[in-house]
């Protein structure tokens, strides 16, 4: 029996799970929210990871090694690491690459260790899974020097789960995941493509930041960069821009709710906001299809998983629609199939196989650290 206890901590909550890594069972979970507001479940994520400890009781005489969510790993971390002072301040340094995630992430680690400070402690990267991809996908293309003095690149987001899923969709194909081509759509609150060929990351939509590509709860995923610099000659700020595209654009932005089931309600109900943002979404995920087919070279599934991909049957069929040239098929029986498993939602015998993979990244990342510390 070896247990984990999986931390992500946010810029205002902490969500932790203790995960028993053999039998892949949820021992004990909670969320702690609103740290430092009046109110709120505890005035720091130090005094939080005491109100957690105390939760756990016993059970933290369990605990083998303790797993964090890191957001951003920078080009200095490709995979996971046992945390001390070193990486800490190596997170430290990454985290002006993601000022919404990190120093969150890093002060529930600082917490974490004070509390737990008997037990290994394990970072895991949401970058950690893409930086197997090539340069070409990797590089943006404005000054060389530019880029290297400021870390600029593509690192991409959501590693963890892209990876887990690809590993998952294998095992459902009853195929090595090193003989398959996949193209993984993480469709959550934060979305996210992955082309993965062999297992291996070579193409993702986020960027630098998690605010590229795909349509989001309340990001825009891609502009023309010319957007940013259109506003701020009209007079916003930086800080404006950075809210407007972070904070106020995506679903909310087009349609007035961040929540995706508000957003299909609206839409059946004739609301024509909600109906282009339905468009937006799909045609953008049909964007980034094309594109991972290309640069792939060849498709044996396409994978959707997360809050959105594995719950919403209707989007999934929406996402995909008018692709039936390129082998691309669902459905609608199985589609429709109330289930929380692993399954195929393709026709018998299409060309391409389309599943649906529950993701679970609490579940990785304990994997992740018990491999490490074994
Ligand atoms: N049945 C459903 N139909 C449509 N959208 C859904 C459904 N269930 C969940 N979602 C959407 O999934 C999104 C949340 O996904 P999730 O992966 O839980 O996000 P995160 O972990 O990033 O907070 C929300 O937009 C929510 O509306
Ligand atoms: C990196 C990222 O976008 O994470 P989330 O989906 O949790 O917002
Ligand atoms: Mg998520």
């Amino acid at each position: 029996m070896v247990r984990v206890f999986v931390v992500n901590s946010g810029s205002s909550s902490i969500k932790y799970q203790l995960v028993d890594v053999v039998s892949e069972k949820v021992v004990l979970s909670g969320l702690l929210e609103r740290l430092g507001q009046p109110g709120g479940d505890a005035a720091d994520h130090e005094s939080g990871m005491r109100v957690v400890l105390d939760r756990l009781g016993s059970e933290a005489a369990s605990i083998a090694a303790v797993g964090h969510r890191v957001v951003h790993g920078g080009s200095v971390f490709t995979a996971p690491v046992v945390i001390d002072d070193a990486v800490e301040a190596g997170i430290q340094t990454v985290s002006a690459l993601a000022p919404l995630h990190n120093p969150a992430n890093l002060a529930g680690i600082r917490a974490a260790r004070l509390a737990l400070p008997s037990v290994p402690h394990v970072a895991v990267f949401d970058t950690a899974f893409h930086q197997s991809m090539p340069a070409a996908a990797a590089t943006y293309a404005i000054d060389r020097a530019v880029s290297a003095e400021h870390g600029i690149r593509r690192y991409g987001f959501h590693g963890t789960s892209h990876q887990f899923v690809a590993g998952r969709a294998a095992a459902l194909l009853g195929r090595p995941l090193a003989s398959l081509k996949l193209i993984v759509l993480h469709l959550g609150n934060g979305s996210s493509a992955a082309a993965i060929d062999g297992g291996r990351s070579i193409d993702t939509s986020m960027g630098l930041t998690p605010l590229a590509g795909l349509v989001m709860g309340t990001r825009s995923g891609d502009v023309d960069p010319g957007v940013l610099l259109h506003l701020q000659r009209a007079g916003l700020s930086g800080a404006e821009v950075d809210a407007l595209l972070n904070s106020r654009s995506g679903l909310l932005g087009l349609a007035g709710s961040a929540d995706m089931r508000d957003v299909t309600a609206a839409a059946a109900a004739g609301d024509a906001d909600a109906e282009l943002a339905l468009d937006v979404w799909a045609h953008r995920i049909r964007h980034y299809v094309g594109a991972y087919l290309a640069q792939l070279g060849g498709l044996d599934a396409v994978v959707f998983t997360a809050g959105i991909g594995e719950n919403a049957a209707d989007l999934r069929a929406r996402a995909l629609d008018g692709l039936g040239h390129l082998g691309l098929a669902i459905d609608a029986d199985r589609n429709g199939a109330p289930s929380r498993e692993a399954r195929v939602i393709s026709p018998e015998g299409a060309p391409v196989a389309v599943l649906v993979v529950p993701t679970n990244e609490e579940l990785a990342i304990a994997q992740a650290a018990a491999a490490l510390v074994a």
